[in-house]
């Protein structure tokens, strides 16, 4: 199966993280995921992850450090999961296609029911 590549950003707000919820319509519907995207032709992942966040969520971030990708199978798609920490540095947050989010600590984080590839990169976020 093809690999579809996609970098989700972790972003800081002081001690707390951003999770966003997909709408009912997207795939893996109502799942929590951090928000990002599929990489496009000729981009590089940071450019990729600044566009998504800006696209996705209205604000810009500084990409601070690279974690672990993930490679997961879903019944029907494949995907690296390319994870980034960064922080919050401008704009006003508004949601474009996610249904909720929530700015959370590490446990409100655990709570969070999540899309199966994000799992090993919270794992690894929270044992930093
Ligand atoms: N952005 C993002 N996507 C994730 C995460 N975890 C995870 O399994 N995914 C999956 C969901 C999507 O199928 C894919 C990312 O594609 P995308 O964000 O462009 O979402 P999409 O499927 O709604 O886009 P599209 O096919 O309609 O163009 O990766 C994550 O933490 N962030």
């Amino acid at each position: 199966m093809k690999i579809i590549q996609v970098t989700c950003a972790i972003i800081l707000f002081d001690d707390k993280v951003l999770a966003v919820q997909r709408s009912k319509t997207m795939k893996l519907p109502l799942k929590w995921e951090f928000a990002g995207g599929k990489i496009e032709a000729g981009e590089t992942e940071i450019d990729c992850i600044k566009r998504e966040i800006f696209e996705e969520l209205n604000i810009n971030i500084q990409v601070n450090k690279r974690l672990t990708p993930v490679i997961h199978e879903y019944p029907d798609f494949k995907i690296e999961l390319i994870p980034f920490i960064t922080e919050y540095r401008s704009g006003e947050l508004k949601l474009s296609e996610h249904s909720d989010f929530v700015i959370a600590n590490k446990k409100e984080l655990l709570n969070l029911d999540w899309a199966e590839a994000d799992l090993p990169v919270l794992e690894e976020f929270l044992a930093l």
